[in-house]
């Protein structure tokens, strides 16, 4: 008989992954000198003012993701230039960007949120996978206008603690969930923007009716923001049908050669 437990699946191996990252990066950069940095950090560019004002003029508000790799899909794109993918997404129409930071499972980096930041004019949600206040204020040192929680990798207590410290540095806050239980805990957080992932993180399953089912427990001062798998205009469609109008894609736009244009076609052209 074996004594070892379940195998660990990709979110834990990336949380314990993640824990000793930032015991790395606070040993090498103690907090009291990270938070001496926030006084150089950039403006903030309004992440969730960004979205509502696209939807207020009628228009789907568009999170364009900068990602080179992820674990359910390796290498997504070789030839890899954050500074001209956020360009080529803020003329494509973009409301926002998302940039993974995840070195490790991502391929992701600090220096890429700096440089798509500092090509652009949009509002940057970090992605990546926050567990520990060092994170937050690295964030917005880095110059972050949102950060994302995802219910499934905290405790109530700590998702409240990351929270509230991003709303005191004035960044936006993205709760992501992937079922009602989930839904239920993230509505504890004061935060507006509420993703609800088609991606199950632990299984990489990938269904839009993950967003269908939840949509009505989602109360109207929640902005649901629909993340992963949105392939084809008929995708943008259903989900605009179902009151959906604020979006987060990633590797469709990053599978063409101008991730911008294809943004545009896939919601601006139909
Ligand atoms: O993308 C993955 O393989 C993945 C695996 C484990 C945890 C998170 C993961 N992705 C993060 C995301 O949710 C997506 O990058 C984002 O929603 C965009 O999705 P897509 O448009 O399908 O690239």
């Amino acid at each position: 008989m074996s004594l070892a437990g379940p195998r660990p699946d990709v979110l834990q191996k990336i949380l314990q992954r993640k824990a000793d990252e930032v015991a790395e990066r606070a040993s090498r950069l103690p907090i009291v000198e990270l938070q001496a940095r926030l006084a150089d950090a950039p403006p903030l560019r309004g992440f969730a003012a960004a979205i509502e004002t696209r939807i207020a003029a009628g228009q789907p508000a568009v999170i364009a993701e900068v990602k080179k790799a992820s674990p359910s899909r390796g290498v997504i794109r070789a030839d890899f230039d954050p500074a001209a993918i956020a360009r080529s997404y803020e003329s494509g129409g973009a409301a926002c960007l998302s940039v993974l930071t995840d070195v490790d499972f991502f391929q992701g980096a600090d220096e890429y949120l700096q440089q798509a930041r500092e090509a652009c004019t949009l509002p940057v949600l970090r992605k990546d996978f926050t567990i520990d206040p060092y994170q937050v204020v690295e964030a917005r040192v880095l110059g972050a206008d949102c950060i994302l929680l995802i219910v499934a990798a905290l405790d109530d207590a700590r998702m409240a603690e990351l929270s509230d410290l991003a709303l005191t540095l004035g960044m936006d806050v993205l709760v992501e969930v992937h079922d009602l239980l989930e839904l239920e805990r993230a509505l504890q957080v004061p935060a507006p923007l509420l993703g609800i992932n088609n991606r199950n993180l632990r299984s990489f399953e990938v269904s839009l009716d993950t967003t269908l089912a939840l949509r009505d427990a989602v109360p109207r001062d929640r902005r649901l923001v629909t993340e992963s798998g949105i392939v084809a205009v008929g995708d943008v469609r259903r989900m605009r049908d179902a009151g959906v109008d604020a979006f987060l894609v990633g590797e469709t736009f990053m599978r063409e050669s101008d991730p911008g244009a294809a943004l545009q076609r896939l919601f601006f052209d139909a």
